[in-house]
């Protein structure tokens, strides 16, 4: 069991919406509907805390509609050490189609007193012996600038806590700049970082490889139903998705992100922790919410998830891998 801190400056109610085929600028009837206390680093901690790590969440929430919040640390056995700020918490909403199709609005989120995020530093800097990491998941709210982001990495590496980093835009680049241990990016997110698309296996590779050169120890590119590529200090593995009926995809990158960590924190050889991570995704989206391991047919799903090992030649025609 591992000691692991969240941090979610930017967290969100998600509103789920399944529905029929969206008919923009007319009246939809929904077939259901649900609200439940999301955000990355939020929905990390659930995954890690239901694999049996001690998880304490943080960052900033707001004060107005927080009772789901913290009912859902209640209930998932997370230690809140979250800041409180005035004001509310945005909604996020995400609406599902037949077919697979998932549409997420994301709000900005409230603007944050200065002092709040003083005093987020000073708690996360009281919180940091005895952690064995640190995964800072997530947009930032509006008045909170990516250098911000950077100085809490600096904070974690300077006391020598591994800290990841799941994070898109401005927030990445400023992020990457200050060298987490590990990075999380979706394809399209890298890209932004790239400067060029990834949409390929080996662009994700390159990509992957450039950064551990640059001092990223652990990067893993995720591609929705193509899978996930992971380069751990120029090693690199590739796993292939199992093929499941999609209800919702979101929180699928969070689960995948915890189920890595709980491999890599767990010791475990590391085909088997991506097979596991992967086929945990893979589990989360076929329904709302994040991956669940106790699924009667999770063993089934990591036989059907494809490991291999990956090199520059896996592409050229050459070595297979
Ligand atoms: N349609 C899908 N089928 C199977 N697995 C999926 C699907 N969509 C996502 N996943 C799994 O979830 C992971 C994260 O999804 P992705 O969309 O890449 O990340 P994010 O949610 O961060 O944008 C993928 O790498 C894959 O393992
Ligand atoms: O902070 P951002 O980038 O706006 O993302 C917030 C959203 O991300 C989520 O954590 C889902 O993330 P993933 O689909 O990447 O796992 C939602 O709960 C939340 O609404």
């Amino acid at each position: 069991m591992a000691r692991i801190l969240t941090l979610t400056l930017n967290p969100a109610l998600d509103l789920a919406i399944q529905c029929g085929p969206l008919r923009l600028g007319e009246v939809n009837r929904t077939e259901s509907t649900r609200l439940d206390a999301g955000g990355k680093g939020i929905n990390v901690a659930r995954v890690l805390a239901g694999l049996g790590h001690e998880v304490t969440v943080s960052g900033l929430l707001g004060t107005d509609n927080e009772a789901p919040f913290v009912r859902a640390f209640g209930e998932c056995g997370l230690r809140d050490a979250f800041i409180r700020v005035p004001g509310e918490t945005r909604i996020n909403a995400k609406l599902s189609e037949p077919g697979g199709r998932v549409t997420d609005l994301n709000g900005p989120g409230p603007q944050i007193p200065a002092h709040a995020l003083d005093s987020l530093t000073e708690r996360l800097e009281s919180m940091l012996p005895g952690l064995d990491a640190v995964v800072i998941s997530g947009s930032l709210p509006p008045n909170v600038a990516p250098s911000k982001l950077a100085g809490l990495i600096f904070m974690v590496r300077a006391r020598q806590v591994p800290v990841w980093l799941d994070t898109s835009g401005a927030a990445l680049m400023s992020g990457l700049a200050a060298r987490p241990s590990g990075v999380k990016p979706n394809e399209t997110e890298l890209a932004e970082w790239a400067g060029h698309p990834l949409d390929t296996p080996e662009a994700r590779l390159q990509a992957a490889l450039r950064l551990n050169a640059e001092g990223v120890e652990d990067v893993i590119v995720s591609a929705g139903a193509e899978g996930v590529v992971w380069a751990q200090r120029g090693s690199a593995l590739m796993a292939t998705s199992p093929r499941v009926p999609v209800v919702s995809t979101v929180g699928a990158g969070d689960t995948l992100l915890a189920g890595m960590l709980h491999g890599i924190l767990s010791g475990l050889p590391r085909e088997r922790g991506l097979r596991f991570a992967t086929a945990l995704a893979a589990e989360s989206v076929r329904h709302v919410g994040v991956g669940e391991p106790r699924t009667a047919d999770f063993e089934q799903l990591q036989q059907q998830t494809l490991v291999r090992s990956l090199s520059s030649d896996s592409f050229t025609g050459g070595n297979p891998g």
